[in-house]
């Protein structure tokens, strides 16, 4: 059956040329929740942009939905918590209107300092008054850059050619960082006390909304001229209206809006307020580029691939895949091996990167991969690395994850252990090669297995026969045994025998082997 893919805001032709080559694509615009809520279980996949809300309700009622896509930076109209839950892939594409973004900022800045819009309405009335729309210079100006991430920067480097002055507020970038683009990073509230025009490039979040405030801005030069090109929300409207009504706030360039479009605003009316219906990132340019970037990240997901700029799952960035891989592989088959070893109810997974592995780049990543191979096979819903930590604390299963320096004679080694109500049961596997793991131990004794196919694992007591008659039994239902490995700990204790066979095991050859005197438990898994 083809995928199906609902785009919901307008998306370059690009973009939806590249999807339809892979799946069956409907685009429709201007959905209201309901109607988005009684269509979205048809479709495999969701292609935004900021004019859609991807509610709780609208994710829930998708019950196909594996990925949803927002062609742009800001995710705020996605509820990625609901999609988390439910195991969706939320990616983006934050990239592709960087620079359209960055432009209109700049435009906003150069109309605000020299009241372009203002000058073109007098004008287009047939006015002529030169006198009113008397501008400002913004060399030599301070100019605030609050949020230093791409958009940020992108706009510290043009704001320098017009030779202003550049300091920034962002708790996660280092001062080296900005030292070197020539910005000097500052406190907060000392941006607010400083900057001549303030731009804020930040998403909006608990930390941003309404940062720019009543109280904020009497911290202000008087005549601060304000930009918002990022999320309606970080600049309190009200509190903006009364500043510039007052004098204070000499002129607002506001390209979003706390609620869109802006019906209620008190700051639309102004004549210091110049205002674009959320154009930043309305370029030809840019919409091709995040509309194909999507398109590309939608078609990976539903095909069982990644996607680039997933943002509710942890990442492995493309230059370090290739060492993470092998290790990603083997965790899922470790995972799926142990979980096929135990019985009981799940009450903790403890998982220990030993030698190399402790400095893998995203263990994260690794764990919840583990978790996907224990809980997929025994959950009736999808587990995957977007929902598996949620999943597993959803169950009250307790995790933990450590990493230490001992590798216990190998290079690498993750070993898992997992507890349930009745046992606890260890598996262990190291990587000696990018296209070579194994499984180095299980229970506590040494192994050496290659984590394919099928395998018959048992416990038993260190005695002649045992071994013999495991094998005659599944001679007799014509399971061919490949491999053959017995631990122990001390001669005439418990050992640890583990068969790889050919084929799976009948449950009635399992059922009579458990019954061999000296056996104490016996497991058939595939992995
Ligand atoms: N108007 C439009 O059409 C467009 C708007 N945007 C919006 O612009 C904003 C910035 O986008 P990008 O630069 O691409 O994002 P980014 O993620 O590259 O940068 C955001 C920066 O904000 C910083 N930050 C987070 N919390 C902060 C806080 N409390 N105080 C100060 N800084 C904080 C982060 O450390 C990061 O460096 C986003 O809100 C995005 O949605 C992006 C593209 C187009
Ligand atoms: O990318 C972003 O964050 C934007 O705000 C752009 O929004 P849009 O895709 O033009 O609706």
């Amino acid at each position: 059956m083809k995928y199906r893919v609902l785009v919901s805001d307008p998306l370059a032709e690009e973009g939806i040329e590249i999807l339809k080559e892979f799946a069956d694509v409907d685009v429709n615009t201007g959905l209201t929740e309901d109607q988005l809520v009684a269509s979205i279980g048809n479709y495999d996949a969701l292609l935004v942009r900021s004019g859609t809300e991807v509610t709780a309700r609208v994710i829930d009622a998708g019950e196909r939905l594996k990925f949803i896509g927002r062609a742009g930076a800001g995710v705020d109209n996605i509820d990625t918590e609901a999609a988390t839950r439910r195991g969706i892939i939320v990616a983006n594409a934050p990239e592709g209107n960087t620079l359209a973004a960055t432009e209109h900022t700049m435009a906003m800045m150069l109309s605000l300092a020299r009241n372009i819009p203002q000058a073109t309405a007098s004008l287009k009335k047939g006015e002529w008054k030169r006198s009113k729309f008397m501008g400002v210079e913004l060399n030599d100006k301070v100019l605030g850059i609050m949020g230093f991430g791409r958009i940020g920067r992108e706009v510290a480097k043009r704001a320098q050619a017009l030779e202003m002055k550049i300091i920034a507020y962002d708790p996660f970038i280092t001062q080296e960082r900005a030292a070197s683009l020539g910005v000097e990073m500052v406190p907060l509230d000392e941006l607010f006390r400083r900057a001549d025009v303030i731009t804020v490039h930040t998403p909006l979040i608990k930390e941003t909304r309404h940062v720019i405030n009543a109280k904020t801005i009497a911290t202000m030069k008087d005549g601060v001229r304000l930009i918002n090109c990022a999320r309606g929300g970080i600049i309190d409207e009200a509190a903006l209206a009364d500043a510039i009504t007052s004098g204070k706030v000499a002129g607002a360039a506001l390209d979003v809006f706390e609620s869109e479009p802006p019906t209620d605003s008190p700051v639309i009316g102004l004549d210091k307020v110049i205002i674009t219906p959320h154009l930043g990132a309305s370029t030809v340019e840019a919409q091709q580029n995040v509309a194909i970037s999507v398109a590309n990240q939608c078609i990976s997901v539903l095909s069982g691939g990644a996607a680039k700029y997933v943002v509710n799952a942890p990442m492995i960035p493309a230059e370090q895949q290739a060492l993470v891989e092998p290790y990603a592989v083997l965790a899922q088959k470790m995972g799926s091996l142990l979980i096929q070893l135990t019985d009981g109810r799940l009450e903790s997974i403890k998982v220990t990167y030993g030698g190399e592995a402790a400095a893998l780049p995203n263990t994260k990543f690794i764990t919840r991969i583990i978790l996907k191979g224990m809980l997929d096979p025994i959950l009736q819903a999808p587990v995957n690395i977007v929902n598996a930590e949620f999943v597993a604390k959803e169950r009250g299963i307790r995790l933990s994850e450590t990493t230490t320096e001992e590798a216990h004679g190998f290079r690498n080694i993750i070993s898992i252990t997992a507890k349930t109500d009745k046992m606890t049961e260890s598996v262990s596997g190291s990587v000696s090669a990018p296209d070579h793991a194994r499984i180095v131990s299980i229970g506590g004794y040494m192994t050496d297995l290659t984590p394919t196919g099928h395998v018959v694992i048992s416990r038993h007591t260190d005695k002649p026969g045992v071994i013999g008659k495991a094998a005659t039994i599944l001679g007799r239902v014509n399971v061919n045994i490949a491999g053959m490995q017995v631990g122990r700990h001390k001669p005439g204790e418990e050992a640890l025998m583990v068969l790889t066979v050919d084929s799976a095991v009948p449950a009635e050859a399992m059922d009579e082997i458990k019954k061999i005197d000296g056996i104490h438990t016996v497991k058939h898994a595939e992995i």
